[in-house]
């Protein structure tokens, strides 16, 4: 599959938030109803989308192995008995270089002052590191008498003797609410952790239809699922060095959708590698995703993809509003 595979095609984007494969529980009795936003924030791969994807249900963000994936606060919605817990999934934080590490920061911190829970996500296995040190330094500067709870993930592995001694030492650090020893990725302690959130959110109508699950359009949603196939796909540096974007999507009268997306590379060189030996490349990307959206879906998708070069996309505003950052956050001295 080469870049002229796309058609000119500009169908009606679907811009409903993703609503299906939601479990809800209905409020118990009188028992009031409460609801809110919960942040997730830590140091990049700390497991804070494994988190929200495991307290959803569904895989609502995209999960890899390499740091800095997630890269706009992403929104998933849980029932609890009568609480509905939204959580805000944020970019990892970490030292800002470029326009888009900045907007990407700011981000998570706007996630996590506009949220009424706070989490702080550590990964067991690297305990108290500096950068998770700036972050409760800068916690501190935030106030507001926010709850911030503490979870250490990721207890797979390590000993369970050496994470008493890490938890003491981690709530010297911040006076944090609650701690949670979990693993997000096995659910171990989640259910706990659930349960914690659904009391401590305030008492307050639902934000969300409850069967709601998530709350960014699908074709953002598709996009992230093609950038999380060409991010397994694809070495070293090239996945922060592209983005995607859902340009057409049209609704068939057979029930399947035709989605088209492009992928935005920033380097002529790039483009070679995205697209593989003779498309092979994005060709296996392609159908990867396909078979994940098709199943998120629950419908067939015919998904046709495009690498184009675009020099100069991380400093594009159009590019940040498509990934749901703000592109003057990327501003010079403002994170
Ligand atoms: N062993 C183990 N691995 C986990 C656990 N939770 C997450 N991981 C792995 O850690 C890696 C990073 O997970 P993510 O959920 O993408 O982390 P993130 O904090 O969202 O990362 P950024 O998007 O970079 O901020 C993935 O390879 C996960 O499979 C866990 O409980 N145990």
């Amino acid at each position: 599959m080469t870049d002229e595979t796309a058609s000119d095609d500009t169908g009606p984007e679907d811009d409903t938030p993703a609503d299906i494969g939601a479990t809800s529980a209905a409020p118990q009795g009188d028992q009031p109803t409460r609801a809110g936003f919960v942040a997730l924030i830590g140091e990049p791969n700390a497991g804070k989308s494994t988190l929200l994807n495991q307290m959803v249900g569904a895989k609502v963000s995209i999960v890899t192995h390499k740091v800095q994936t997630t890269r706009a606060r992403i929104r998933g919605i849980a029932m609890h008995g009568p609480a509905q817990i939204v959580f805000v999934d944020t970019p990892g934080i970490f030292r800002p270089r470029r326009r888009l590490d900045r907007s990407m920061v700011a981000a998570a911190w706007g996630g996590a002052s506009d949220a009424d829970i706070v989490l702080v996500l550590i990964e067991a296995h690297r305990g108290l590191t500096d950068g998770t040190q700036a972050i409760l330094d800068q916690l501190v500067q935030l106030g507001r008498g926010t709850p911030v709870a503490l979870i250490i993930n990721k207890i797979d592995r390590v000993k369970a003797e050496e994470l008493l001694a890490l938890s003491q030492k981690l709530n010297e650090a911040y006076p944090f609410a609650e701690t949670f020893m979990i693993s997000a990725m096995k659910g171990h302690g989640c259910q706990q952790l659930r349960g914690w959130l659904a009391k401590t959110l305030p008492e307050s109508p639902w934000l969300y239809p409850e069967d709601q699950i998530a709350d960014l359009p699908m074709r953002m949603i598709a996009a992230e699922i093609t950038r999380e196939k060409l991010t397994l796909r694809l070495h070293e540096e090239i996945p922060y060095q592209l983005t995607v974007e859902t340009e057409g999507w049209e609704e068939k009268t057979d029930g399947s959708a035709r989605i088209e997306q492009v992928v935005y590379v920033a380097r002529q060189g790039h483009k070679g590698i995205v697209l593989g030996k003779g498309g092979e490349t994005i060709k296996a990307v392609g159908q990867a995703s396909r078979v994940e959206l098709e199943e998120f879906m629950g419908r067939r998708v015919h998904l046709f993809l495009q690498v184009r070069v675009r020099e100069n996309w991380e400093n594009e505003a159009e590019r940040y509003d498509e990934i749901g950052l703000n592109f003057r956050d990327g501003d010079e001295g403002r994170s």
